[in-house]
């Protein structure tokens, strides 16, 4: 695993660590890099009114928008759940994602052992609804 690689997946547990999952009991983390270098990470907040919980992909995008980050600049994403299986992103996700990453960029998501899936965006959403391209 190269160091950028192993530093996303440290980073995305880290940011699973932050989950705010009472309703589910599913904490998830993720992060970024960026064009620059710089990371962010994100979790998974939910809420009492269920239907307004946020996941982690997107919190970790909206810190890196935040910080004045935009699209395309967002080099590679990494998705971490402590679980058995390897949690790909929702479709919601894959829409904001395919936003702020270009479609050659990648996604890894790792499950509480390490095993990994990568994609890339196009993979994600193929065809994926854009006004930007
Ligand atoms: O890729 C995913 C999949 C699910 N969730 C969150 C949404 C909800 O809070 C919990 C259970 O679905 O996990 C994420 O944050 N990212
Ligand atoms: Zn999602």
């Amino acid at each position: 695993m190269s160091d950028n690689k192993k530093d996303l997946h440290a980073l995305a547990q880290q940011g699973a660590e932050k989950a705010y999952a009472p309703y589910s009991q599913f904490p998830v983390g993720a992060s970024l890099r960026t064009r620059t270098g710089e990371t962010f990470i994100g979790c998974n907040i939910e809420n009492s009114s269920y239907g307004l919980g946020i996941c982690a992909e997107r919190t970790a995008i909206a810190a890196a928008v935040t910080a004045g980050f935009g699209p395309g600049d967002i080099e590679e994403m990494a998705v971490y759940v402590p679980d058995e299986n390897i949690a790909s992103p929702c479709g919601a996700c894959r829409q904001v994602i395919s936003e702020f990453l270009d479609k050659d960029k990648t996604v890894t998501a790792y499950n509480r052992h390490g095993d990994s899936k990568t994609w890339t965006i196009e993979q994600l959403l193929p065809d994926g609804f854009s006004l930007r391209n």
